[in-house]
């Protein structure tokens, strides 16, 4: 298998994508304020503002101008005065722009540690879900929260609840000290998720002196129980080490303020909901509690759930609500026919077309099928539930930091994982519900970025139609890449770094180069088009089957004036006019869905047999020119 090494973008195109960026996200933050009226006329009233401060700038810009073309002393002083003028009247506009936008930050009872928190980390203005939940939140009620993936749900509970706590209505009540027991409860299904929430209430609560805890399980008790009977505010973990806790007498539940949900769906889907439904049992009062629940689905049997354990006062901010497309917007979403042996080889040409030099993350159904991909796929590693929790830890974070850019994963990295740069999904196979197809697709194309995922799928075993429909996307659909796509992903990068190669090695290797033009027989292109080949380690050109991807087939299409009912009907055609071993060959019989057709795959060498053999009725003949 052809190998590569994905080389980073020049700071250039960075610099152009980060601007990319900031417009998306801005774009997102300002999706929700185009409906609000009240927003409307506040950018009413402020865009009058701004037209008539603009205005007087003008005027004084004109006024200056006149006397600056009447007195030549003057021109100089006059002029910077102008520009510091101007200067300053940008300036305020954009200070304005900032204000003006309805989720500015500043507009939210936020305290200055967490304003100056969000701002180092470059958020100017909530997203829509944050900005819909946050005084829901902070005024005391229960809430299911639900927006798509990547939009931001976590930071949705972790602000109301910090302001709650320090300078809300939480405060009063709430105890600070040594051995002090929790107030925040927050239930996460995976190890992974937990810690990464953890990571969130460790900074934004930091900033307002306020300690947080992770506990999960795979990992030792005793520094658990350590940080817990010092005392802590936030307690984030899974609910099957957090039961052990609340059993063993280290978390005690009795001044809980609240109590969060995330990824709620899951964690009852992966048979929490005993956990569950224990840990939330054990709040004697719970008109005393906020309970929280946030996930991007929400089924129905969850949102049953959901009225057991949240008052009947609560609301629901539901920002996909029946909109036809459940998943996120900002990944184009693809489906490509492959049969599973074909998956190992077409893979990497899927990674050299889309994952733009960034991360990739492959999702398989089961544990072995991730280990035996991670094993054949150059520089990737392997995650899922069977590996040791240090392991997993060690596999994540060398993802994170770009150590390695392919993570083969199952379900246990499709929810909630926040990773940077991740360009790519591919999932081997159509997961069983359209829940975890929206969250593994999902894990691109967040926070206003952009992401490709791309689904293969063996035609004559799974079908895409459940999801489809499910999901409400509706798929791109592809063949495995060509050589001319592969060619122009990585040839386009290969050619970049060849000019990037210092002048100062031309001298040592013109005169292998001039003897190679000399006696190749090939153009100087056509020699350069090799070098780039061998450059970016693709030396073998294999066609691939359109039917299923295989290497070195190709798909034929048997047309039929009469209709054919099965595909045994379809290999007694090719029986009458074939011989039995190239019949035998034959592999992924599909029927086509106007009844009249069967497409299949043979073997390169054996193409022309096949066409020659065309009779009464029936004619083969090749699937696509
Ligand atoms: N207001 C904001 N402005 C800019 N970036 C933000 C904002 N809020 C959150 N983010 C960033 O958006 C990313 C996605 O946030 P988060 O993980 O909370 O999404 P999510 O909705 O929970 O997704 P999922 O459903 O996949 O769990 C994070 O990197 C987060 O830092």
């Amino acid at each position: 298998m052809p190998s590569i090494s994905l080389t980073n973008t020049s700071s250039a195109t960075n610099s152009s994508d980060s601007k990319k960026e900031k417009k998306m996200k801005k774009k997102v933050a300002l999706e929700s304020q185009e409906t609000d009226p009240l927003m409307v006329s506040i950018k009413k009233e402020k865009k009058k503002e701004k037209e008539k401060k603009k205005r007087k700038a003008v005027e004084f810009d004109d006024e200056e101008q006149e006397r600056s073309e009447t007195s030549s002393e003057l021109c100089e002083p006059v002029n910077l005065k102008n520009k510091s003028k101007k200067a300053k009247v940008e300036e305020e506009e954009e200070e304005e722009v900032k204000a003006e936008d309805p989720n500015a930050v500043t507009r939210f009872r936020i305290s200055e540690p967490l304003r100056e928190v969000l701002k180092k980390r470059g958020i100017e203005a909530l997203f829509p879900i944050q900005a819909r939940t946050f005084e829901d939140i902070l005024n005391g009620g229960d809430l299911v929260g639900r927006a798509r993936t990547g939009q931001g749900k976590t930071l949705a509970f972790v602000l109301p609840i910090l302001e709650s706590l320090v300078n809300g209505p939480a405060k009063a009540s709430r105890k600070t000290g040594y051995g002090r027991p929790p107030s925040v409860l927050v239930l996460l299904p995976t190890r992974e998720l937990a810690t990464q929430v953890f990571d969130d209430f460790k900074v934004y609560g930091g900033a307002m002196g306020l300690n947080s805890c992770c506990v999960y399980g795979g990992a030792s008790y005793q520094p658990q129980e350590f940080a817990l009977k010092r005392g802590v505010d936030v307690v984030v973990g899974t609910p099957g080490r957090i039961k052990d806790h609340i059993e063993k007498g280290n978390i005690d539940l009795s001044l809980l303020k609240f109590r969060v949900l995330d990824e709620a769906d899951e964690m009852l889907r992966m048979g929490f909901v005993e956990d569950v439904e224990l840990i939330l049992g054990k709040v004697k009062d719970v008109n005393k509690v906020q309970t929280l629940l946030f996930s991007a689905t929400l089924p129905d049997w969850v949102k049953q759930i959901s009225s057991k354990f949240l008052k009947p006062t609560k609301k629901t901010i539901d920002l996909v609500g029946n909109e036809k497309m459940k998943a996120s917007t900002n990944v184009r979403h693809i489906v490509l026919p492959c049969s599973t042996s074909a998956i190992p080889q077409v893979i990497p040409d899927i990674i050299r077309c889309y994952a733009s030099g960034g991360r990739t993350i492959i999702f398989t159904e089961k544990r072995e099928s991730a280990n035996e991909l991670s094993g054949l796929l150059p520089g990737a590693r392997a995650l899922h539930g069977e590996i040791q929790q240090s392991q997993r830890e060690v596999t994540l974070s060398g993802f994170r930091s770009g150590k390695f850019l392919t993570l083969v994963a199952t379900n246990v990295a499709a929810r909630g994982l926040d990773i940077n740069d991740v360009q790519l999904i591919i999932q081997c196979e159509p997961p069983k519900d359209v829940e975890a197809y929206i969250h593994r697709s999902g894990r691109t194309g967040r926070a206003g970025n952009s992401g490709v995922a791309v689904m293969l799928f063996d035609p004559r075993r799974s079908n895409i139609s459940k999801i489809q429909r499910e999901s409400g996307v509706k798929f791109e659909h592809i063949t495995a890449p060509k050589a001319e796509d592969i060619a122009k992903a990585v040839g386009v990068e290969a050619a970049e770094t060849i000019i990037q190669v210092s002048d100062s090695v031309i001298p040592a290797f013109k005169s292998a180069a001039e003897d190679l033009l000399n006696t190749s027989g090939l153009s100087a292109v056509e020699l350069l088009a090799k070098a780039l080949a061998k450059a970016t380690g693709y030396t073998e050109i294999k066609s691939r089957s359109l039917l299923s991807s295989m290497e070195n087939h190709v798909t034929l299409l048997l047309e039929s004036e009469k209709s054919i009912y099965t595909p045994s009907f379809a290999f007694s055609v090719l029986r009458r006019i074939l011989p039995e071993d190239k019949v035998e060959s034959v592999t992924g019989m599909t029927l086509t869905t106007d009844g009249k057709g069967a497409v299949f795959d043979v073997k390169k060498e054996d193409v022309d047999t096949f066409l020659a053999g065309n009779i009464l009725f029936y004619r083969l003949i090749l699937s696509l020119p």
